[in-house]
């Protein structure tokens, strides 16, 4: 069955759908979809770049074992500072699993989604897997369920995730060609045996699409992870992104690669490089002609709580959960009051079309834009903000790019800048290493930046704007281009921009 697409790719063709707030059509694509399949994805926040912002997710940490080799995965590396996939502090039990989640689901209304995506592969743990979901199924209907693969034993699972109505599934596929996979994958484990080089890359392959066809063909959603490998599968994975969409996947997330030697993976130990934020942009815009890309993956822990691009999981520790008295039951009434309010507002978004901007002269050169938001508005401090979200304005509008992630450069009691700024290495300050990463990205909007990083931005050629605290961020970077436009530089002939 060949699923309906988000169209949250921009640069938009004419009259398509486009997630930008001025090309002619509806924010974030999803307008379009068909009622059910909006159900499904619109309170999601992996499959809706929109609800990323107001609903969160949780994963538990259910599923040890795994069936394969991921040059780049090592699951026994944790450090409380770390968030990257397979990473996690504490194993669960299902029933732990069913406690932890009840328990923040009371806490966290706006919490919608389960998902079991490790630390290892949860259908290499059929039995722990299937019963945490079972039980959820029965004693938290409010709550979505997915599941993350590798593929490799899909197929045989198929049934058992549409009996447990797991309707959105993401499965890793890395290459569609086993010449590619080889270099990829040393090893699966298959009908007890462990199969080397390009037959297990082979077997894998045939696996995952297989699986992909039988979820497809039964109307469950599938997000398709890409691995992005410079030098490995970078020239092939818009064939995987061509493919997976023949077959009817939902969604495609190509991610960069995370390869530190001290995680002590194959790649990391081997010098692997990582793609570049512009490898990262150009394949994904490359791949969106195919299908739609999920942009706003923020590569989560095996067991991540709470919005994207945060971690809540200190506070939902089993210590602090098994003191907690839960009442799940009232708990799902005020659930279903905040979701409901929350889809309200989004609905009454997605039902304004923004006109493409009129007042942006012809031939206008798009502005990069590295925007500290919460909750879809224009709200953290520069110093608090631990990731930035970017944005492209142009002519067309204004488009999601990806996110940068930063550290809290101020140890001081003002982290606006003012207190004491802590050194990242023996040659960088963290505020230094923090401009550095939004390189390429001409103003920073905040509600509020200190002087010293005020002046740093501004010498990195930078334009701190405080000027837009609490506003929606993307009507907030569309008045800023404005504004940028009214001084005549963003025309083809103009160097750098400076804004006043
Ligand atoms: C930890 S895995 C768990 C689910 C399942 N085992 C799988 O591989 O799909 C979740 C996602 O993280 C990705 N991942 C793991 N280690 C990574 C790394 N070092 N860099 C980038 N992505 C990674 C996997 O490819 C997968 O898409
Ligand atoms: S399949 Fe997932 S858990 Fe297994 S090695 Fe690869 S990334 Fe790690």
């Amino acid at each position: 069955m060949e699923l309906p697409v988000i169209s949250n790719n921009a640069p938009a063709a004419e009259g398509g759908g486009c997630s930008s707030s001025g090309c002619g059509t509806a924010p974030d694509g999803l307008a379009h979809l068909p009622d059910h399949i909006r159900a499904k994805v619109q309170d999601h926040p992996c499959y809706s770049e929109q609800a990323h912002h107001y609903f969160a997710r949780m994963h538990v940490a259910v599923a040890p074992a795994c069936n394969i080799q991921c040059n780049y995965c090592n699951r026994k590396y944790d450090c409380s500072n770390e968030s990257r996939p397979g990473v996690v502090s504490e194993l669960l039990t299902p029933d732990q699993a069913i406690k932890k989640v009840l328990a923040v689901a009371a806490e966290i209304p706006q919490m919608t989604v389960l998902g079991i995506a490790g630390p290892g592969d949860p259908l290499a743990n059929p039995g722990r897997t299937f019963d945490t979901f079972r039980q959820l199924s029965e004693k938290a209907p409010d709550i979505k369920l997915c599941v993350s693969t590798n593929g490799l034993s899909l197929p045989e699972h198929v049934d058992e995730i549409a009996k447990h109505n797991i309707d959105h599934v993401t499965i890793t596929i890395n290459c569609v060609d086993p010449e590619v996979g080889a270099k990829i994958y040393p090893w699966i484990y298959w009908e007890n045996k462990r199969i080397f080089g390009i037959e297990g890359a082979r077997i894998l392959i045939e696996q995952q699409q297989k699986g992909l066809q039988m979820l497809t063909d039964r109307g469950i959603l599938v997000k398709v992870n890409s691995v992005l490998i410079p030098g490995v599968n970078d020239q092939h994975l818009k064939e995987v992104s061509k493919v997976v969409k023949e077959k009817g996947a939902f969604l495609h997330n190509v991610m960069p690669l995370i390869a530190e030697a001290e995680h002590g993976t194959y790649y990391g130990i081997m010098g692997q490089p990582e793609p570049t934020q512009e490898m990262l942009q150009e394949l994904q815009d490359a791949c969106a002609g195919d299908m739609a890309m999920m942009r706003h993956c923020r590569q989560c822990r095996a067991d991540a709580v709470g919005l994207l691009g945060e971690d809540r999981g200190d506070e939902f520790t089993m210590d602090k959960i098994d003191v907690m008295d839960v009442d799940y039951e009232a708990a799902m009434v005020r659930r279903k009051a905040v979701h409901d309010s929350i889809i309200e507002k989004l609905e009454a978004e997605r039902g304004v079309a923004k006109p493409k901007p009129t007042d942006i002269p012809e031939g206008s050169r798009p502005v990069l834009m590295a925007v500290a938001g919460k909750n879809g508005l224009v709200a953290e401090h520069f110093g608090h903000a631990r990731e930035f979200l970017i944005y492209e304005a142009s002519p067309e509008g204004v488009r999601f790019i990806s996110h940068r992630k930063t550290e809290l450069y101020c140890g001081g009691m003002d982290a606006c800048g003012d207190g004491d700024v802590v050194e990242a290495g023996a040659s960088e300050s963290l505020l230094d290493r923090n401009i550095r990463i939004l390189e390429g990205c001409e103003v920073v909007l905040c509600s509020k930046v200190g002087y010293e990083p005020w002046a740093k931005l501004e010498a990195a050629g930078i334009a701190p704007n405080g000027e837009h605290a609490m506003e929606p961020i993307e009507d907030a970077v569309m008045a800023v281009y404005k504004e940028i436009a009214a001084t005549g530089k963003l025309l083809p002939q103009t160097d750098s921009l400076k804004v006043a």
